[in-house]
């Protein structure tokens, strides 16, 4: 089974407009609502490939709720943990040419609903694979995605994690199977800038030497590239089309990633598959579809 985590799960709350004014008041051409969060955008393109999963996490109040029926509405299994204060956030995506995200913090997750989850995670079998993704609320602390590892030491799983920063770096050193940082990111573990594809695989590199078995880092529309343990290294451009909405395109990468991988155990193959998913959702209002995904590995 695929687990995946979203400590901080979100509504994604995407409007589009022609143009962004700031000290004004602004009115959208059409609105739209997804249920989202990293670890949830992965268990939602497995399933739009057919591929089943158990998203866990935390949500509260309304929104939480709203998040966890929707999720079941669209037959994805969830075992949440409620939270007993503050509400899911809203992170609102404004589309006007250019893409502006204002991401919340989330509700805080107290000490004993922090080991409801370890007490979840406890049900994780040998040949599992646990996919950690997104950022953790404030209150907790930044090694807490290196604990739940360190909790899972003895069970052989698959880790994937998607994260940034210490919550990345923190986890390396415990051989994930696969970490999926896009450049942006890489550059900031590394503090420095990366002007050049050399620049990208070296600082990749240095990821898988600090522990990561397979590092892929995606570029947005400049593609990705994946350093496997096996020693080998691909560079993969985005299959052609028109971008409506890129919010959890790395997300989809993922998932597409993951579905292949799992299926064929062949890396280009999996990295294929990933930039179907990333670049399907990006050329969608919402997440990849089945269709979609199919239609564009085809041109790749
Ligand atoms: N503008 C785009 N055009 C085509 N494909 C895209 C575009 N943006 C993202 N993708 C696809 O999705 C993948 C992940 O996107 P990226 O934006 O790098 O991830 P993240 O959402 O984690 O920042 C890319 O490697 C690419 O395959
Ligand atoms: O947990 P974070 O880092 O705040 O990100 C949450 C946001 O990321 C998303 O999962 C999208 O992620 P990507 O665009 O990086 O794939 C949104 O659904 C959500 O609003």
């Amino acid at each position: 089974m695929i687990y995946t985590v979203t400590f901080n799960p979100a509504i994604d709350y995407v409007v589009h407009m022609e143009e962004l004014k700031l000290n004004m008041v602004n009115r959208c051409n059409s609105e739209a609502v997804y249920f989202g969060g990293k670890g949830i955008n992965v268990s939602t393109v497995l399933k739009n490939l057919g591929i089943e999963s158990v998203a866990l996490g935390f949500i509260a109040g309304f929104t939480g709720k709203a998040i966890e029926d929707g999720l079941q509405r669209a037959g994805i299994r969830t075992d949440f943990i409620t939270l007993h204060n503050g509400i899911s956030r809203i992170n609102v995506k404004i589309k006007s040419g250019k893409e502006t995200e204002i991401n919340g913090r989330g509700p805080e997750v107290e000490e004993e609903e922090l080991k409801l989850l370890f007490e979840k995670l406890n049900y994780i079998q040998d040949g599992d694979v646990l996919v950690l993704a997104g950022n953790i609320p404030s209150t907790l602390p930044s090694d807490v995605y290196e604990s739940i590892i360190a909790s899972l030491q003895e069970k052989k799983i698959e880790v994937v994690v998607d994260a940034t920063g210490n919550l990345l770096k923190n986890v390396l050193k415990y051989h994930p199977f696969l970490i999926k940082p896009n450049k942006q990111e890489l550059g900031e573990i590394f503090h420095t800038a990366l002007n050049t594809i050399e620049d990208i695989i070296t600082y990749a590199k240095k990821l898988q030497e600090l522990g990561a078995r397979n590092v892929l880092i995606s570029m947005a529309g400049d593609g990705a590239v994946l350093i496997t343990e096996t020693g080998q290294e691909f560079t993969i451009g985005v299959a052609k089309g028109t971008v409506k909405n890129s919010v959890g395109a790395g997300d989809s990468m993922v998932a597409g990633f993951l579905a292949s991988y799992l299926k064929e155990k062949d890396y280009e193959k999996a990295l294929k598959m990933g930039t179907a998913a990333g670049s399907a959702t990006a050329f969608s209002e919402g997440l990849a579809t089945l269709e979609a995904v199919e239609q564009l590995l085809k041109t790749i």
